[in-house]
């Protein structure tokens, strides 16, 4: 790996009593697009705000490019902030919202109208320059934030969820347009949100945080597929998650029959819990399905019908299946080896925390 552009190093951060952020620790590489995934009140924005350095970490270091910047203030950082209510000034124009920065550092008449204009043209603004920012539209307010924060050629972007005054189509498109963007310039992006689907498209990496901690980081992919605990399988997409317990490394019982399973690691007797994604679930003729449910319910969702059920155990399962079932009937269904995955069981946060430390010190 290449040196990271940001590390944080046992990070802490309270005020008075409140622990706000619990030793983080983490590497930010050069170029890539990151998120920071989590409920309310995690500890996101003061991620944010540490690295940029409007706020000074209680314990623990901070580098950027290596070098140690807890004493650095945010002026002298090559950061630069996207935030949630874009703060553009009002009574100027677009250029000038654009130009502020660039004014204050003095920077000649000629300079300054070169580069606003390149990153109005970056952002797909060309032109509009001389226009209010009443007269922008929701979509257009947030790319002239972001062409702000490019003017000063940052080599990190922080993004505090910029896309959370937007209509739904105006915030898939905006997704497109920043990861494209980013993906253009090539700088590293650190990008907010507590929408997980929104992480899961735009994202290289997700930090997901719970608590003022970050419990599990990895690809989307990673993260979705292999969620290292129940808050975090819940936390993105739907799961169906049923008690079950390990025979072996790769067998798993659960509903009262035994299944092949490729994901190891837990213990033979080992209480886990077992989830299985509803796309992963299809729908099956009784004596071929490995599962066989009563179907309860099933809701059109356009690209497929949510089709809910329960075994004879009482469990309820969710399919998500471009074919119909019908209320009341019994089914089958049936997943691959590969789309079993185990959890441990009932784990409490203290045991998961300690978990997470052994993790550290390996
Ligand atoms: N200046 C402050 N004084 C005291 N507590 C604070 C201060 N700033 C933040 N906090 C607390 O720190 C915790 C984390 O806040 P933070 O803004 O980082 O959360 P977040 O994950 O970004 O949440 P949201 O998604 O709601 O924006 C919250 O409990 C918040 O109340």
């Amino acid at each position: 790996m290449k040196e990271p552009i940001i590390t944080f190093k046992k990070v802490k951060k309270n005020y008075d009593e409140t622990v706000v952020l619990n030793n983080v620790s983490f590497d930010i590489e050069q170029g890539k697009f990151y998120t920071l995934l989590g409920p309310s009140g995690c500890g996101k924005t003061t991620i944010l705000r540490l690295i940029a350095g409007f706020d000074e970490a209680s314990q623990g270091e901070i580098l950027l490019e290596g070098k140690r910047v807890n004493d650095i203030p945010a002026n002298k950082r090559k950061v630069n902030t996207v935030f949630q209510d874009y703060a553009l000034f009002p009574h100027m124009n677009v250029f000038e919202n654009i130009a502020f920065g660039l004014r204050i550092k003095k920077v000649s008449q000629t300079i300054i109208e070169e580069k606003v204009k390149e990153v109005l043209k970056m952002v797909q603004l060309d032109g509009f320059g001389n226009r209010e920012i009443s007269e922008m539209s929701g979509g257009q307010r947030q790319r002239v934030a972001i062409a702000r924060a490019l003017v000063n050629e940052p080599e990190v972007l922080l993004l505090d969820e910029p896309l959370s005054a937007l209509d739904l189509k105006l915030r898939t498109d905006m997704q497109y347009e920043l990861r494209e963007l980013q993906k253009r310039l090539g700088i590293t992006f650190i990008f907010v949100t507590h929408d997980q689907e929104e992480a899961l498209a735009m994202s290289d990496e997700i930090f997901v945080l719970r608590k003022g901690k970050i419990i599990q980081s990895g690809t989307p992919v990673d993260i979705y597929d292999e969620p290292i605990n129940r808050f975090v399988a819940d936390f993105i997409g739907e799961s169906n998650i049923v008690p079950g317990n390990m025979i072996e490394d790769n067998c798993v019982e659960f509903v009262g029959k035994s299944f092949e399973c490729v994901d190891g690691g837990m213990k033979s007797n080992e209480s886990v819990e077992v989830m299985i994604r509803p796309e992963d679930l299809s729908l099956t003729t009784v004596e071929n399905g490995k599962l066989q449910v009563k179907v309860d319910s099933q809701l059109f969702r356009g690209v497929h019908y949510e089709i809910v059920g329960h075994d004879d155990d009482g469990n309820e399962w969710v399919v998500h299946s471009t074919r119909k079932a019908k209320e009341g009937s019994r089914v089958g269904l049936s997943f691959e080896p590969e789309d079993i995955h185990v959890m441990r069981f009932n784990e409490t946060e203290e045991e998961f925390d300690a978990r997470l430390e052994s993790y550290d010190e390996e």
